[in-house]
């Protein structure tokens, strides 16, 4: 085989996995071929990573495994001709896209779908993974390799894994989207906007931590920073009232369908 890895697509997942997985070591550029249509990203990705570049997904995919980080709408054309390919073995982290269906593209092939989320481009991603019938251990370590690379890697049913799209997948931006809400929060209050986004920031880093390490329930925590007659208990009655939780799982939801609808 030309290749260890055959990534086919390479955007900001792409881009995020590559980056990671020659930052630890865990594949050399000269084992690595990226294909990609937009010269631009094939340059970038060429002088930045020094991997292999070529506009030809049938080039990329002589490889042992086969990465597919295309948009689930440029499957259908990025995969033509890619069922003959050498690749024993591909891994998909296209939101929706199920095993059934990449079993129909790539019928005699192990497959295992992936969905990873953009904190892999620091390394503190974490990654869902679940794979067909023909994936032996052997496929689920190189899948394991790949994103244990970007992050934490879990494996689950695959009838889960639309609900971890719609969870971690997306997630990045709902904590986003609130660390700016908080800053905008400290800038209506007085704050410098450089430091209110520093505080907003860190108190989103350091309390995931906190949970972390201490396991603690998000419950007692909010219990711990709440004092009787306090500051934070007059800000959660406010959440409560904006609807924050419901607003939280309804995004979950809503995402968890849109990854069903791409599936379709
Ligand atoms: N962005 C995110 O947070 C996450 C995205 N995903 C999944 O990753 C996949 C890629 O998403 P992004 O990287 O955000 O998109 P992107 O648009 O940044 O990257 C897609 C890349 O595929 C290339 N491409 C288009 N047609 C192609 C073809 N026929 N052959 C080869 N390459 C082709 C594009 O030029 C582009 O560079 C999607 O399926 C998405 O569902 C999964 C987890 C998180
Ligand atoms: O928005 C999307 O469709 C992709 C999948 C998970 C995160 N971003």
């Amino acid at each position: 085989m030309k290749f260890q890895l055959g990534l086919v697509g390479g955007g900001v997942m792409g881009e995020a996995i590559l980056s990671r997985l020659i930052a630890s070591n865990a594949y050399l550029p000269s084992d690595i071929c990226v294909s990609d249509p937009m010269p631009e990203r094939r340059d970038l990705l060429a002088k930045k990573y020094g991997v292999q570049v070529t506009p030809n997904n049938l080039v990329a995919a002589e490889a042992e495994i086969m990465l597919l980080a295309v948009k689930p709408q440029s499957l259908n054309a990025a995969a033509i001709g890619l069922a003959d390919s050498p690749a024993p073995c591909v891994v998909s982290i296209l939101a929706g896209v199920t095993l059934a269906q990449l079993e129909a593209m790539f019928p005699s092939k192990a497959i295992i779908r992936a969905m990873p989320n953009t904190p892999a481009q620091v390394g503190a991603g974490v990654t869902a993974i679940a794979a067909n019938a023909l994936a032996t251990s052997e496929h689920l370590g190189l899948a394991r390799k790949i994103f244990s690379a970007v992050g934490t890697v879990v494996e689950v049913a695959e009838s889960l894994m639309n609900a971890v799209t719609g969870l971690s997948g997306s997630g990045p931006a709902y904590v986003a989207v609130m660390i700016e809400a908080m800053a905008d929060g400290g800038v209506a209050a007085g704050l410098p906007r450089a430091i209110a986004l520093q505080l907003a920031t860190q108190t989103v880093l350091g309390t995931a931590q906190l949970i972390t390490e201490t396991k603690l329930h998000p419950a007692q925590l909010k219990d711990q920073v709440t004092s009787p007659a306090g500051t934070t208990i007059a800000a959660i009655a406010q959440l409560e009232k904006a609807g924050l939780r419901s607003a939280m799982i309804e995004a979950v939801l809503a995402a968890t369908r849109r990854a069903d609808e791409l599936g379709k």
